[in-house]
């Protein structure tokens, strides 16, 4: 039975669900037990740890990031986009959500002690060649605060925005909290008007514990069969989900909570697989030999984003396959995020061989060869094809 909510003094920001019976004792520091009954008790308590002031928090911040990119992509213009040292873009909306993002979380919760692992940083924003650039951001991040009615804010300064960013510069790693943020996923699909995602997650001693997607050209119905009429009301989805309580989709405006599932289907011939949008992230190749081993009949369906995770979430489609190229290093926030939501709705990630992903390493997934997401059901045989897959590969070189 959960009779109270109090704070844990041992971690700030994190409430424990407690029992009246033991109550009175976590209000002094836990140092002070000399009854190893209580000390068991309480340890027994944060099992059903629960994050829901920091997942108000995070769903409070990625529809404001939302807001603020819809804005930048309906009037984008050239010079809102920059490349970065590794050729890939970043606009004026990557930098406003992460700005955004990490003001929100501080001020939302003001006892967490803050860490946050973001894409990414200002050191370009810095240059004087930026200078217009780092105001229309401040403005842009000024005018969505202001549009939620957060009249309780004075507006930020350039220099608050710049440190904001900045703010996102944490290792992550094993211990304590950290918040995990792609600012906008799916960059290439964000200028090309496609799909992309807002994407946040919370870090505790190493495990993703809550994350939040927002996906705002994700139509709020199936994208599995694809000739339906859409209205603009229908289009724009908040994913949601924290460990051991599901994960949950709503319109962005706020309306319409569902709980979500991943696709049942036990059938690898019935199943239709996600992959990216873009070839150079994903090698399509190896993928549709993997759909010919399962006897996969429907083609792929290519978006960009975590909005992959999203939609395979609410069964949209049943797997989602990710071969990188050789030599590229996964990042946490490319699917911290995404990972939560399909693991809560009943799927399950790993890595081409089957091991889970593991997100306490800091900013790198570090990882064999690609990433598989399906049901728990069509595991065995997807990793089957895909290990035969990559040895005909391997062998083929
Ligand atoms: N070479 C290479 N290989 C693999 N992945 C790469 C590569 N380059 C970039 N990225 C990352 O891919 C992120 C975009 O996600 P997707 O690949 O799912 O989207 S897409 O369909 O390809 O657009 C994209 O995220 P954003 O930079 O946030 O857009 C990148 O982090
Ligand atoms: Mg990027
Ligand atoms: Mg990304
Ligand atoms: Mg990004």
């Amino acid at each position: 039975m959960v009779a109270s909510i109090v704070q844990n003094p041992l971690k700030l920001g994190t409430t424990l669900h407690l029992t009246p019976t033991i109550l009175a004792p976590i209000s002094r520091p836990l140092l002070f037990f000399s009854n190893p009954l209580q000390l068991r008790a309480v340890r027994r308590a944060s099992v059903s740890m629960s994050y829901d002031r920091q997942l108000a928090a995070a769903k409070k911040a990625a529809s404001l990031a939302a807001r603020l990119c819809q804005k930048v992509q309906k009037a984008l213009l050239q010079s809102d986009v920059q490349s970065k040292f590794d050729r890939t873009p970043v606009t004026v909306a990557d930098y406003g959500s992460q700005a955004l993002v990490s003001f929100i979380l501080e001020k939302e919760l003001p006892s967490m002690s803050f860490s946050l692992v973001a894409e990414e940083d200002s050191e370009d924003l810095r240059k004087e060649e930026a200078q217009g650039t780092l105001k229309r951001i401040t403005d842009l991040v000024n005018e969505t605060l202001a549009s939620d009615g957060m009249t309780d804010v004075s507006p930020l300064s350039e220099e608050d925005v710049l440190v904001a960013i900045d703010n996102g510069k944490s290792e992550g790693g094993p211990r304590g909290q950290h918040w995990v943020l792609d600012p906008i996923d799916g960059t290439k699909g964000f200028l090309r008007g496609d799909q992309y995602a807002i994407a946040l997650a919370l870090l505790d001693e190493g495990k993703v514990v809550l994350g939040v997607l927002a996906c705002p050209n994700l139509p709020l119905a199936s994208i599995a069969s694809r000739n339906q009429h859409i209205s603009k009301d229908d289009v724009g989805c908040l994913f949601y989900a924290q460990v051991g309580t599901g994960t949950y989709m709503q319109s962005l405006d706020g309306s319409r909570e569902t709980k979500v599932h991943v696709c049942a289907t036990e059938t690898p011939e019935e199943a239709s697989f996600f992959e990216s949008f873009e070839a150079e992230h994903s090698m399509h190749d190896l993928s549709s030999s993997i759909a010919k081993k399962l006897g996969v009949k429907a083609p792929p369906v290519r978006i960009d984003s975590q909005a992959k995770y999203g939609a395979l979430s609410r069964g949209d489609g049943a797997i989602y396959l990710r071969f990188p190229h050789k030599g590229y290093r996964e990042k946490i926030w490319d699917h911290a995020a995404g990972y939560i939501v399909v693991a809560e709705a009943g799927g399950v990630a790993t890595d081409a061989a089957g091991n889970p992903l593991d997100f306490s390493r800091g900013r790198y997934l570090d990882l064999d060869t690609g990433i598989i997401v399906a049901n728990q059901k069509l595991m065995p045989a997807l990793l089957k094809a895909v290990q035969e897959s990559l040895k005909e590969k391997a062998s083929s070189l």
